[in-house]
């Protein structure tokens, strides 16, 4: 298509920069940009007039056909980790589905020509997001059309799982007819326990009521009211796995929810509990799981992901007599993968015309001049975002949130996008499976009806730090730790830059300073000597190091806020010995 061809090319030339591009600078930066831009015309010059895209796994034909009125198209199938990167330096996108390992080695082998990734689907587990971003490679995918197959798959597993339908199956065609050895058990009236509270397990829960079940669900960061009004109730995490009769896995494989499902959890379970997991295997501890299977603790599992795919052919977890197995098979239905195959033609040839991306999952270049002067205060503003976040009580459900920039700056002289982005980031990445930056940072937070506003508080004084302070204000919302409600009754987190390091300087109404780094402990105690000590050495007693520590109070012998930065996560028991201070009125663990 001759239109798709010259604009492609104006893409990257230096007249006319990508719109990602003009969102992330500062007017004052303008200059840099034209010097950066200036590659891309270089390789410009040398592209063919359409660019190739590299598809690696089976996509649905309206999504090719799409591709094929814009690029020239290679369908691959089936290749090697070699042939694959062999054959990425002719082309300029590449697209997937969760079968094949996007690695920093395809990047590397590239040189420079892969402009997009596109994941025909949501897990990106499968792409080396770090590597994308470091060779300036924006990575898509397409998250929403494939939840109702991923859902009608998990009823279907639930069904066939309290049915045994695989195995009487498997029975009638070895000739047998086994009729009481495959009694099951009855869905209605029984609990089920939807563990991650979003596209999926939404619709689960839906589905899951017409079966006739009582549902509750798990998930500390979805809204209270979205869960009432299909008639659900939020609980814990430890009421929703105690009290389940089947308990069925829809959260996002994150460093939170690696093996979350280990023997402890089992340990806490209803005996003879039910498990389906349609989610990813890596939220499962699959030799606990195996554990668990055979002491009965779980009396089945229906699995349709694991953490090695295709999971070894003896394995004793799929083999075992009480476990239905799919091959990934959640997204495969042909609407889904119609629907898949069109929402991710669409975003990478969007995506090679240099619009904006809507479901990119990385950060496009951030040119170097940029970041070199926000650097520090974009770090402080992710971590302010990450520990507002965790200070909000589960359930609580965060919908509006204000940001403050203390500056010298005028308007035009400090682009927050960037800083609104990853306190964004901060807020909304803990708690998914989607990555955020500054092109998707806004879409996803409307899309979680999340109101992000902004406000200047203008300084006097020099300009030369872009940023003195900036807040993060989470309003309507309880807290875990009832001291980080400010006066005004939000939570309220306040950061600065000190010697290039970020620093929380501000906790609700409570002046503090320490180090964002490793992680930090917030406790406040009533005012007396010897508190500090007590808490140095129950954190000592466990090798806990302490890297900052610091305490504000609001009158002597009132009450104070002591700060600890630490290196190492405190176990259940210090944290529980830190709480048996009789002095310590409440103290919460963040995770930076
Ligand atoms: N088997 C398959 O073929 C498919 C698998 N999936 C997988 O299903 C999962 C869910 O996908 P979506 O619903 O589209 O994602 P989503 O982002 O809409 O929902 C994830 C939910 O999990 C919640 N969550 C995050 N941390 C949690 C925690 N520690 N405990 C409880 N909840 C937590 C989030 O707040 C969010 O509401 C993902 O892992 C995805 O990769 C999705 C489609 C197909
Ligand atoms: O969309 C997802 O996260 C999936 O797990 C679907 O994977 P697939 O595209 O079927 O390989």
């Amino acid at each position: 298509m001759a239109g798709g061809c010259s604009t492609w090319k104006s893409v990257f030339t230096p007249t006319k920069p990508t719109l990602s591009w003009k969102l992330t600078l500062p007017k004052t930066t303008l200059p840099s940009l034209r010097k950066t831009t200036k590659r891309f015309a270089v390789f410009a010059t040398f592209i063919s007039s359409k660019p190739t895209v590299l598809v690696t796994e089976k996509l649905g034909e309206p999504g090719l056909d799409l591709l094929k009125n814009f690029a020239n198209v290679d369908c691959s199938y089936n290749l090697t980790p070699e042939e694959l990167c062999s054959k990425i330096s002719l082309c300029d996108a590449l697209i997937v589905r969760s079968g094949t390992k996007v690695s920093r080695e395809v990047f590397e082998s590239s040189g420079g020509r892969l402009k997009v990734v596109g994941r025909a689907g949501v897990g990106i587990d499968n792409v080396d997001l770090p590597a994308a971003t470091e060779h300036g490679c924006l990575v898509v995918n397409a998250p929403t059309a494939n939840t109702i197959a991923a859902a009608e798959h998990g009823i279907a597993l639930l069904t066939a799982m309290a049915r045994n339908i695989a195995q009487a199956d498997a029975s009638v065609k070895a000739g047998k007819w086994q009729r009481s050895k495959y009694v099951g058990v009855s869905l209605v009236g029984k609990t089920i326990a939807v563990m991650g509270f979003g596209k999926v397990g939404s619709e689960v829960a839906r589905r899951a009521k017409g079966l006739g079940m009582s549902v509750i669900a798990h998930d500390p960061y979805a809204p209270a009211d979205r869960a009432c009004a299909i008639g659900v109730e939020l609980v814990s995490f430890d009421e929703a796995i105690s009290t389940a009769d089947f308990i069925s896995l829809h959260m996002p494989l994150t460093p939170a929810t690696s093996k979350i499902f280990d023997d402890e959890a089992f340990s806490r379970m209803k005996k003879g509990v039910r498990i389906v997991n349609v989610a990813r295997g890596g939220l499962i501890d699959e030799e606990a799981l195996l554990r668990a299977l055979n002491s009965g603790i779980v009396s089945q599992a229906a699995l349709d992901v694991f953490t090695e795919e295709p999971p070894a052919k003896d394995s004793k977890l799929v083999l075992h007599e009480n476990v239905i197995v799919t091959p990934h098979l959640g997204a495969s239905t042909a609407e889904a993968q119609d629907g898949v195959a069109i929402e991710i033609a669409e975003a990478v040839v969007g995506a090679l015309k240099g619009e904006l991306a809507s479901t990119a999952v990385n950060a496009p270049m951030v040119p170097a001049e940029v970041l070199s002067e926000l650097a520090p205060f974009v770090s402080l503003s992710e971590k302010l975002g990450r520990l507002a976040v965790q200070l909000v009580a589960g359930g609580s459900g965060v919908k509006s949130v204000k940001l403050t920039y203390a500056s010298a700056r005028g308007p035009d002289d400090l682009d927050t996008r960037l800083l609104r982005a990853m306190i964004t980031k901060g807020i909304i990445e803990p708690i998914s499976s989607v990555f955020v930056n500054l092109v998707n940072a806004d879409f996803l937070a409307k899309q979680r009806g999340l109101r992000i506003t902004e406000e200047r508080i203008t300084l006097d004084g020099s300009p030369e730090n872009p940023v003195e302070f900036i807040q993060v204000h989470i309003a309507n919302v309880e807290s875990k730790f009832a001291s980080a409600i400010s006066d005004f009754g939000e939570i309220t987190v306040e950061g600065r830059v000190k010697d290039g390091k970020p620093h929380l300087t501000k906790v609700g109404s409570y002046g503090v300073d320490v180090s964002l780094e490793g992680s930090i402990l917030l406790c406040r105690q009533i005012d007396q000597p010897g508190i500090i000590g007590k808490v140095g050495s129950i954190l000592g007693d466990e090798n806990v190091n302490v890297n900052f520590m610091s305490v504000g109070r609001i009158a002597p012998q009132k009450q104070a806020i002591m700060t600890i930065g630490v290196d190492e996560e405190p176990s259940s028991q210090v944290l529980k010995k830190l709480g048996d201070i009789k002095a310590v009125e409440e103290f919460v663990f963040l995770k930076l």
